[in-house]
């Protein structure tokens, strides 16, 4: 019998808020932060197979490990540990089709981990609920839980314990993508220097943003978006500032970086406005493409289609 291929679908995130508390003695920064999942996705496959491999296509492939680093095996073998197989030898083949920009700021890897394990679990008919799901994908990466997850949501502790939030609209973005990705503990590392040196500023408290999303007010929550690594990543990479100005002059409302970076996410007052935002921006040459996406969309979940089949998402190349 020819084994059924299952394909998962899992969204990238945005950080609306990022607030970084110090480092803790584990290394790990306590966080409070605000999650939104939104339409950049990559596609996971996992099929029975003799012999483990993995391929990644799409954008950014030749940079994504293949081996033990790749968090979509570190999931497979936690997953055989859990499950009591043989984590050297799980019989699984992983074909990732990468729409998430590598190394982005917009938790590529940790979706291909939340993927695979949603995959895996439906492969070996192990049928672990969400709640213990979550459990192992925080093992594997702090944001691995909301990967799985999807939607609005708030973080606390690494970034790993999350309760959803109630956001009534969906929110337009555009997405500027840089030429060289930037290492996240390295971004880590650069905040600690700059709060060492300066004393570097902190962002509010979340609760303003909370309730702007509640309104479903872009206007609104385009004043409170906010993200402590953003200075750290300026610093490391200051073209991000060009970028982050050329957004709002093309008419976003608001710009961010996106995580640890350097991606940069804008905020826009609806669909048509996204798509003019964008195509101003990739004529400005600040960054390498540009996309337009919205958030929030569910997290990883099996689709039926082929990923041969996968919609290709709205580009425009600067
Ligand atoms: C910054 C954020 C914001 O959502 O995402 P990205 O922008 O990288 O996607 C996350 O905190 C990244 O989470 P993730 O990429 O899963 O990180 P992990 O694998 O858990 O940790 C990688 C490294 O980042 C640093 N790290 C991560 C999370 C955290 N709360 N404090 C940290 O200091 C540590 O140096 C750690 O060794
Ligand atoms: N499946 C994967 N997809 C992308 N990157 C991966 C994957 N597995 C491991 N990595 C490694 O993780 C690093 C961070 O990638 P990514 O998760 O895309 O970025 P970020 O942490 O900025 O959101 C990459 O440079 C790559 O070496």
């Amino acid at each position: 019998m020819v084994p059924t291929p299952i394909t998962v679908r899992v969204p990238a995130k945005v950080n609306l808020h990022l607030s970084v508390g110090d480092a803790r003695p584990d290394g790990y920064h306590e966080l409070v932060t605000v999650f939104q999942a939104l339409s950049l996705t990559d596609d996971v496959t996992v099929v029975a197979a003799d012999e483990p491999t993995i391929e990644v296509k799409g954008e950014g492939a030749d940079e994504v490990p293949t081996g033990p680093e790749n968090l979509a095996w570190k999931a497979v073998r936690l997953l055989a540990e859990h499950c009591g197989r043989d984590p050297e030898n799980p019989g699984v083949r992983i074909s990732i089709n990468k729409g998430i920009p590598v190394a982005g700021g917009m938790a590529g890897g940790s979706a291909d981990a939340a993927a695979t394990l949603q995959a895996v679990n439906q492969l070996w008919r192990l049928e672990l609920g969400r709640d213990e799901l979550s459990e192992l994908a925080g093992k594997i990466g702090s944001d691995v839980p909301f990967s799985l997850q999807g939607g609005t949501a708030l973080g606390t502790g690494r970034g790993e314990r999350l309760v959803p939030v109630l956001a009534r609209h969906t929110y337009h973005w555009v997405i500027a993508l840089d030429r060289e990705g930037l290492s996240t503990p390295g971004v880590y590392g650069e905040l600690d220097r700059l709060r060492a040196d300066n004393g570097n500023g902190r962002i509010g408290e979340v609760e303003p943003l909370l309730e702007a999303l509640a309104s479903g007010d872009p206007r609104q929550l385009a004043l409170l978006l906010g993200n402590d690594l953003q200075s750290a990543a300026v610093s490391l990479r200051p073209g991000l500032r060009r970028t982050l100005r050329a957004g709002v002059q093309a008419g976003a409302l608001a710009g961010i970086v996106s995580g640890s970076g350097p991606t940069c996410a804008f905020l826009c007052t609806d669909s048509d406005e996204a798509v003019r935002v964008a195509a101003e921006l990739s004529g400005a040459g600040v960054c390498r493409t540009v996309r337009v996406a919205h958030g929030p969309v569910p997290g990883a979940k099996v689709v039926s289609e082929e990923p041969a089949h996968r919609p290709t998402p709205p580009q425009v190349h600067a």
